[in-house]
C-alpha cells in the first residue's frame, strides 16, 4: 500500500500529508520544478511526432489516389501482306504511352483472304478489291468502333506484283487500285496500298523478328552484368516465299554494292545491315524453274518429276510454266502450247541435281557471291528463318533446334520416297498444293541455304526455324507498321519513370520507415513519466 501511495504521490508531486516520504517526494518534486522546459518539450515533440506521422498518412493516401495508373488506351493498326501465293490481314495492338518500347505491339488477328493472291486477279482486276473485303469486316468485329477511324490501314504486295508488274505495268496499277478502293470505303484510315521492294520486304522482315526477339534493347537485368547473358546481337532474317526468297543480316565487312546496303539507327544503336531479295526465287517460281530443266524429261505427254512424290500425277502445259517472267527468258521448248502430266518419280539426288542447276554459282563479279553473281559478305551471327522456311521445316518435322543438317537431308529424302498415296492418307487434311510439294520444297531449301547461301553442317544450328515469336507472325508485315507509325524511335527514350506499381510500393516502404524511426526516435527521447515500481 505503502508502495503504491508512494507512487501516487511521485506521479503527482503535490502536496503530501505522509512525513517520512516527504524527503524523496521532496527530491522528486524539486526535479520536477527544476525542469518545467523538458515536460513542456516532450509534449512538442509528441504532437509534432503525432503531426508527422499524420502527414506522412496523408501523403501515402494522396500518392496511391492521385498516382493512380492511367486509363489503359489500347491503339490498333492493320497490315495487309498481298503475298505472291495469298493475302493476309494483320490487327495488331499495343498501349498508347507505351508505343516506343520494344515488344510492346502485339499481333491480336490474323485473317486469312479467300483464295490466290492479288496478282491471280490480273484479268479481272475489280475481284482483287473484292476478294479481301471479308477480311476488312473481320477486322471491324475486332477493333472497337470508336477506334475504327484512327486506325491506320496499310497494304504492301510483294513478289507477286512485282513479277505481275513486269509482265504488265498497267493491269498491276489497275489490281493496285482496286485493293485500294476497297480499303478506302473501310471505316479505317487507309494509309496506302502499294508494292514494296525487294529491300522493304528483307528489311521489315528483319526488323519484325528482332523487335519481337527484344533484341534491339538490352534488358536491365542483374544477369546483363555477365557476358554471356548480354543480349546485344540481333538475328539475321531468312524469308522464303512463293516468288520471292530474301537474306537480311548484320555484317561487319564491307558491304561491296550499296543496293544490298542497309543502315539503320535503333533505340540508340547504328547497324550495318546486308539484304538482298531473289526474284524469282520463290519456292512458287523455283518449282516452275525446275519444271522447265526438267521438261528435256517429257515423253508421250508424260514429264517424270524426280521433285515429287512417287505415284502422284498433275495436269499441266507449257503455256501455264512459261506465262512467268522467271521462265520466259529461258529458251522454250515448244512454242505451241503442249499439254502434258506430271508425275513424279520422288528420287531426293536427281531432284537436287535439278534443283542446283538453277543456281549458278560460277560467275562472282565481287571478292565474294552467293549465286547468280550476288555480292553476300560471309554469313554472321544467328538466323531466323520464317514463312515457307519455316512451314516446310514444320512438316518434316526438323523445325526444332536439335536437328542437323544431315537430320534434315535424310528426312527429306525419305519422305521424297514416300508413295503420293500413303502421304494422301497421312494427312488427309494438308491442302493437296502445299502436300503434293514438300518434297521439292525440302530439296529446295536445303539447295538454297547450302549452295546457294552457303550454309554448312557447322552453321546450321545458327538457323531457328520460326513460325510466330510471342504470338506475332514472323514477316515484314508488324516491321513495316512500327517503321510506318514512327514507334521505332532512332534514340534510346529517356529511361520510363517508375510504374505506378513500383512508384506505390516505395512510397508505402519509405513511409514505414519514416514511421518506424519517428517511433524508434519517439521512444528514445521519451523519459518515462512515472518512476518504477522498483525505485521506491
Ligand atoms: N502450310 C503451308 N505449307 C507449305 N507452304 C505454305 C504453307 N502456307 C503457305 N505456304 C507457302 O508459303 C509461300 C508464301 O509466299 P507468299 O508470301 O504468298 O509470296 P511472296 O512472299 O513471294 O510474295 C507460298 O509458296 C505458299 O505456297
Ligand atoms: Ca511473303
Amino acid at each position: 500500500m505503502a508502495g503504491l501511495a508512494t507512487l501516487h504521490v511521485v506521479c503527482l508531486p503535490k502536496k503530501t500529508e505522509r512525513h517520512h516520504t516527504y524527503n524523496l517526494i521532496a527530491t522528486e518534486y524539486s526535479k520536477a520544478i527544476a525542469k518545467p522546459k523538458k515536460t513542456w518539450k516532450r509534449k512538442v515533440l509528441c504532437i509534432l511526432g503525432v503531426f508527422f506521422a499524420l502527414a506522412i498518412v496523408a501523403l501515402i493516401i494522396t500518392a496511391v489516389m492521385q498516382n493512380k495508373p492511367l486509363p489503359k488506351n489500347i491503339k490498333y493498326g492493320i497490315v495487309l501482306d498481298a503475298g505472291s501465293s495469298h493475302t493476309s490481314l494483320y490487327v495488331y495492338n499495343w498501349p498508347a504511352e507505351k508505343e516506343n518500347d520494344t515488344g510492346v505491339v502485339k499481333q491480336v488477328e490474323e485473317c486469312k483472304v479467300e483464295g490466290n493472291g492479288i496478282s491471280h486477279y490480273f484479268q479481272e482486276p475489280v475481284k482483287a478489291g473484292l476478294s479481301i473485303d471479308a477480311c476488312v469486316t473481320r477486322a471491324q468485329q475486332v477493333i472497337p468502333a470508336n477506334q475504327h477511324k484512327e486506325t491506320p490501314i496499310y497494304l504492301g504486295a510483294t513478289a507477286g506484283m512485282r513479277l505481275l508488274r513486269l509482265n504488265n505495268h498497267t493491269v498491276a496499277d489497275e489490281v493496285l487500285s482496286s485493293v485500294e478502293n476497297s480499303l478506302r470505303s473501310s471505316p479505317f484510315d487507309f494509309q496506302g496500298a502499294r508494292i514494296i521492294t525487294g529491300q522493304e520486304e528483307g528489311a521489315y522482315g528483319w526488323i519484325t523478328i528482332n523487335y519481337l526477339l527484344k533484341n534491339f534493347v538490352e534488358e536491365s537485368s542483374v544477369l546483363n552484368l555477365l557476358p554471356s547473358f548480354r543480349k546485344t546481337e540481333t538475328s539475321g532474317a531468312l524469308d522464303l516465299g512463293g516468288a520471292s526468297t530474301q537474306i537480311t543480316f548484320v555484317s561487319d565487312e564491307d558491304i561491296e554494292t550499296q543496293e544490298n546496303t542497309l543502315h539503320f539507327r535503333l533505340y540508340g544503336k547504328s547497324y550495318n545491315v546486308y539484304t538482298h531479295s531473289y526474284l524469282c526465287y520463290g519456292k512458287d517460281q523455283a518449282l516452275r524453274l525446275q519444271l522447265v530443266k526438267n521438261i528435256v524429261n517429257t515423253r508421250n505427254g508424260t514429264m517424270w518429276d524426280p521433285c515429287f512424290n512417287p505415284g502422284y500425277r498433275r495436269n499441266t502445259s507449257t503455256s501455264e510454266l512459261y506465262s512467268s517472267p522467271c521462265v520466259s527468258q529461258h529458251t522454250r521448248f515448244t512454242t505451241t502450247p503442249v499439254n502434258f502430266e506430271i508425275k513424279g518419280t520422288g528420287d531426293y539426288q536427281l531432284c537436287k541435281a535439278n534443283i542446283q542447276s538453277i543456281f549458278n554459282v560460277s560467275y562472282c563479279p565481287y571478292s565474294q557471291c552467293s549465286f547468280n553473281g550476288i555480292f553476300q559478305p560471309v554469313l554472321q551471327g544467328k538466323f531466323g528463318a520464317f514463312s515457307a522456311f519455316y512451314f516446310v521445316m514444320d512438316f518434316l518435322k526438323v523445325a526444332h533446334e536439335k536437328a542437323t543438317l544431315e537430320d534434315v537431308k535424310e528426312r527429306v529424302q525419305s519422305h521424297c520416297s514416300r508413295p503420293w498415296d500413303q502421304v494422301k492418307a497421312d494427312f488427309p487434311k494438308i491442302k493437296t498444293k502445299y502436300l503434293s510439294e514438300y518434297c521439292f520444297s525440302g530439296v529446295y531449301i536445303l539447295s538454297l541455304l547450302e549452295l546457294g547461301y552457303g550454309f554448312n553442317a557447322d552453321n546450321w544450328k545458327e538457323i531457328s526455324f520460326l513460325g510466330k515469336i510471342s504470338g506475332s507472325d514472323a514477316g515484314w508485315t508488324l516491321g513495316y507498321m512500327l517503321n510506318l507509325t514512327n514507334m521505332i524511335p532512332a534514340e534510346l527514350p529517356p529511361s520510363p519513370p517508375l510504374s505506378h506499381g513500383v512508384y506505390v510500393g516505395l512510397m508505402v516502404f519509405f513511409s514505414v520507415l519514416l514511421l518506424f524511426i519517428v517511433l524508434i526516435c519517439w521512444l528514445g527521447f521519451r523519459k518515462p513519466r512515472c518512476l518504477q515500481k522498483g525505485i521506491i
